[in-house]
């Protein structure tokens, strides 16, 4: 740190807010130097990323662009944060000094507007309480991404989230309408709500999935959506092979129909849930919507998946309808998890991808051999596809494994990193995208070039015009390594 001192930076980020607004408790600056990327380690209180100087929480825009611009002069690396679910190395720092500017107590929900369907919030507010007013009030979001309880709007647009109803709700870019965001030089801009707009490129991309990486969102406005649980319908099927099992996807989305739920389940990742179903693959739908409507996609699909000889129903169906109400994830979960790896050196995660129909099974049976192949102490990989589209899915992977030296701190570079590589690698080498709704962080980042070939450039352009000293989260997206290169 060659021009700003740390108390410096603690004592004009109080001026710039409030002594109440800035945290320097050790605890908590330790806890915040890593997010889920490194659960274990973080578990076991082994800190091996920088450790940010403070968090600030701004309580208005006005002080966001003035701690923005005071970093963007100083030479501070800003980590934006808002709910802290971050799982691919995005609110670790690759710089120091850094500061975290935590979104949290831009808390409040602007504007409800049932006659244009949208609703304005401010960053920090978790989604769960925003949907839980709407569902009252007969609206929802449409947006239920496995964390809903623990991510807020500012995150889940920085990260281009999406959610389990995506079939028939889209993800979060086809939600948001509009948004206030603050660039590093403490500009203020805003984008307006309209229904389309055909005004050139469409700029909320800019925003939207920059993993605070451009800048600091501070509003969101998003669609809103009618809120009928009455009109569910669930559908479970086991089916003999994976292959049927995307077959079938497949025809359903091809052929039109929107459920909102469409997953298929690898046996070993769904004996997690039910291990007396261990032997096949396993199918499940919701639908809902207008009743005809939900009753009609409900009646297709049924007919759809019996047609097929190597389908059965499952049984009980209620144990699918108990899995869905419980698979978000509350602090519980998060708190339950942290017990275990205190204790034990079992480790389990998830790195998920996408690709074309053509390539996905052939991308599943790769990795999980590879990875059965050459990673050692595997407990188990397995995987499931949550998100279809008409042109291919999503892979989530899920695998576990017990560190066999009990080492948190050396477990990433034997294990997580290179089976996030075998995995990253089979997928780049079909044509898919190495992440499909966790965003790059500064986990996949090494492989960003291969992401995107000859457009490369045109991502690095943008970064670097909008963030030119790299004040916003730096090494997210691109590592320090590629920012300076010639083009
Ligand atoms: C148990 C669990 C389940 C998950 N399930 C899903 C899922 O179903 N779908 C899914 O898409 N993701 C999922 N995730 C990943 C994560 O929850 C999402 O990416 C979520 O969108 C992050 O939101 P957040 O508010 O927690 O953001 P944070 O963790 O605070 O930040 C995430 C990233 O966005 C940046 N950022 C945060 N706030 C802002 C802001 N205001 N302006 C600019 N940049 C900002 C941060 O710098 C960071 O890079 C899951 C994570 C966990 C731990």
């Amino acid at each position: 740190m060659d021009t700003v001192t740390k108390d410096a930076i603690v004592q004009q980020l109080i001026q710039l807010t409030s002594r109440d607004q800035v945290n320097v408790d050790p605890d908590q600056l330790n806890y915040a130097s890593l997010d889920f990327y490194r659960k274990y380690p973080r578990a076991r209180k082994i800190y091996q990323a920088p450790i940010p100087v403070a968090i600030v929480y701004p309580e208005n825009v006005a002080q966001v662009a003035a701690v923005l611009k005071y970093a963007n002069d100083t030479g501070v690396n800003v980590i934006p944060r808002t709910g802290g679910s971050e799982i691919e190395r995005g609110l670790e720092s690759a710089r120091e000094p850094h500061i975290i500017v935590d979104g949290s107590r831009l808390n409040q929900i602007l504007k409800f507007d049932p006659e244009d369907m949208q609703l304005t919030v401010q960053a920090g507010v978790p989604l769960k309480q925003a949907e839980d007013w709407l569902n009252e009030k007969g609206y929802t979001t449409g947006h239920l991404p496995q964390s809903q309880p623990l991510a807020d709007f500012g995150g889940l647009v920085a990260t281009r989230s999406i959610g389990q109803l995506s079939t028939l709700y889209g993800g979060i870019e086809d939600m948001v309408v509009g948004l206030e965001a603050v660039m590093p030089d403490g500009r203020i801009v805003r984008i307006k709500n309209v229904p389309r707009r055909s005004v050139g490129p469409d700029i909320r991309h800019v925003f939207i999935g920059n993993e605070g990486s451009i800048a600091f969102i501070t509003e969101v406005t998003v669609k809103l959506f009618p809120y009928l649980p009455d009109t569910y319908h669930y559908l479970a099927y086991t089916v003999d092979t994976m292959r049927e099992g995307f077959r079938l996807l497949r025809d359903i989305v091809a052929a039109g129909y929107r459920p909102s739920v469409i997953r298929l389940y690898d046996a070993q990742d769904w004996s997690q849930f039910y291990p007396k179903h261990a032997e096949k693959p396993v199918l499940i739908f919701r639908t809902e919507g207008p009743q005809p409507l939900s009753d009609a996609t409900a009646g297709a699909i049924k007919a759809m998946v019996e047609a097929s000889s190597q389908t059965q129903p499952y049984e009980p169906l209620d144990e699918i309808i108990d899995w869905f109400k419980h698979l978000t994830w509350t602090q519980k979960e998060v708190d339950a998890e942290v017990n275990q790896l205190e204790k034990t050196p079992f480790v389990g995660f998830t790195t998920e991808v996408a690709a074309n129909w053509h390539e996905i099974a052939n991308i599943f049976e790769a990795v999980t051999a590879r990875v059965k192949k050459e990673i050692p102490n595997l407990y188990g990989i397995g995987g499931h596809s949550s998100h279809s589209y008409v042109n291919g899915t999503n892979l989530y992977f899920v695998y576990a494994f017990i560190d066999a030296e009990d080492d948190p701190a050396g477990e990433m570079a034997r294990y997580h990193d290179p089976i996030n590589k075998i995995i990253v690698e089979e997928t780049l080498k079909r044509g898919g995208t190495m992440s499909h709704h966790h965003g790059v962080g500064k986990a996949r980042a090494p492989f960003i070039k291969e992401e995107y070939g000859s457009s490369y450039w045109v991502l690095k352009t943008l970064l670097k015009s909008f963030d030119p000293k790299n004040t916003m989260n730096a090494g997210n997206i691109i590592p320090l390594e590629f920012w300076d290169e010639p083009d």
